[in-house]
């Protein structure tokens, strides 16, 4: 069963909070937000009530999974590998590429166009057992493609043509793009992006999927999670909590001056989870002058770095904590040390203990000082669970982007930089 709660209690209830009669004048807003999102349901809506792309996906990653894979590359990069890291990380050890029986191939992600991790995954991975999956909507990413290109002559130097064109796949436009044309030219299999599902919503496309089924994670759970929500938002629409988080958060934006959303995660498992969610509200927000700034945290830890500025900096921020009801693998803490008063207070208590209540500390201290804060509790970190909590933060987006009279599914903004680098780098018509 999947438990994923959000409480809002600290945005209606702190000094300089929502007031009620904002939300209840907003509210006719948010339901015609809600209802056109219902009646012209965007693309990324589909994906948790079909296994037409879930089946090529697990089949694929079987016969990797079986074919004596040492590594497998992800090349991509923005939507075509926030997703799949943070599943990644969120669900498989953390130092699972270390591990000397592991379930399935050494994950590696090659995002950056930087010498020195590629140059890292090289001296790493086996190339004659290495999968490459390379992963680019468009199919021109200029990141992803220079990637792919230093390591298809890796693979070609270790394996010749045969074994690279085994070995690679290509996870792309299911009609266009050069990597298309490629696919075509040499003979490489391909897992399709639908074409109305943009990158930074396509973590439950192939994206997603077939990293997640290579390392041995549960796809089809993490697609049931998320068409539970699925579900009980066409169901309770506007009234739904993840739905009334995208009011909340644009009104504190909006008529609280708060346009910076930090969302600090109490688990290092879910630290790159919000480098995740930060893509998707900025890329899908942030455009004609509108939309609040995201940004990731983890807690503990940042309370020994930021929190100093979220109690007493500017009063710009909401803070959105993630708490998880049962950590994974708890540790107790051993007691010792029990005549000195400084330490031995944590024996008898557990790792995950301390940490929640660290969290909790942390809300009560912030709304204490009138720092809005809100939290999303999970029950557990595992697939279902994030897939409910990935389709949630979607569609909370996607109602979003209506509330600030945005279109939520595109990027405009990025294309100047693209031309300059395209003209630089001497790509012909640029
Ligand atoms: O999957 P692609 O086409 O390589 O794009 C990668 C990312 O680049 C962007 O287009 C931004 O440049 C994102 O929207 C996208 O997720």
């Amino acid at each position: 069963m999947v438990r994923v709660s959000f409480d809002y209690t600290n945005l209606l209830e702190v000094e300089g909070g929502i007031r009620e009669s904002e939300l209840s004048d907003l509210r006719p807003r948010l339901e015609r937000a809600t209802d056109e999102h219902l009646q012209d349901p965007p693309g990324f809506t589909r994906l948790p009530h079909t296994r037409d792309l879930l089946t090529p996906s697990k089949a694929l990653a079987e016969e990797i999974r079986t074919s004596g894979a040492t590594d497998f590359v992800h090349v991509g990069i923005g939507g075509s590998s926030l997703g799949p890291v943070a599943l990644h990380r969120a669900l498989n050890h953390p130092y699972y590429n270390a591990l000397a029986e592991r379930g399935g191939p050494r994950m590696h992600f090659a995002e950056n166009p930087d010498p020195n991790t590629l140059h890292a995954i090289l001296d790493l991975v086996e190339l004659e057992s290495t999968w490459i999956n390379v992963v680019t909507k468009s199919g021109s990413t200029a990141e992803t493609m220079a990637n792919f290109l230093v390591l298809r002559r890796a693979l070609v130097e270790a394996s010749g043509e045969a074994g690279y064109r085994e070995r690679t796949i290509f996870t792309t436009d299911p009609d266009s793009g050069y990597l298309r044309e490629i696919a075509e030219r040499e003979k490489i299999r391909t897992l399709p992006i639908p074409q109305d599902v943009g990158g930074r919503y396509s973590v439950l496309t192939p994206v997603g999927l077939l990293p997640a089924a290579v390392s041995g994670l549960d796809a089809e759970a993490l697609l049931s999670g998320a068409a539970s929500c699925a579900n009980e938002i066409a169901e309770r629409r506007a009234e739904h909590p993840a739905v009334l988080g995208a009011a909340m958060h644009y009104l504190m934006d909006t008529s609280r001056g708060r346009n910076i959303r930090v969302m600090m995660p109490y688990a290092d498992a879910l630290e790159r989870f919000a480098a995740w969610f930060v893509q998707l509200w900025a890329e899908s927000l942030g455009k004609e002058g509108k939309g609040s700034t995201p940004l990731g945290a983890v807690g503990t830890t940042d309370q020994h770095s930021q929190l100093q500025l979220y109690m007493e900096g500017p009063q710009d921020k909401v803070i959105e904590l993630i708490e998880v009801e049962n950590h994974p693998n708890d540790l107790e803490i051993p007691r010792a040390y029990e005549d000195l008063e400084g330490v031995g207070y944590l024996g008898g208590h557990t790792v995950a203990e301390l940490l929640n209540v660290e969290c909790d500390a942390t809300r009560r201290s912030l709304a204490e000082a009138g720092r809005p804060n809100c939290t999303i509790r999970l029950g557990t970190v595992d697939e279902a669970h994030l897939g409910y909590l990935i389709y949630a933060l979607e569609a909370q987006t996607a109602i979003a982007g209506g509330l600030y009279g945005v279109n939520p599914f595109d990027q405009p903004g990025v294309e100047a930089g693209k031309r300059i680098t395209y003209s630089r780098m001497g790509r012909p018509g640029y």
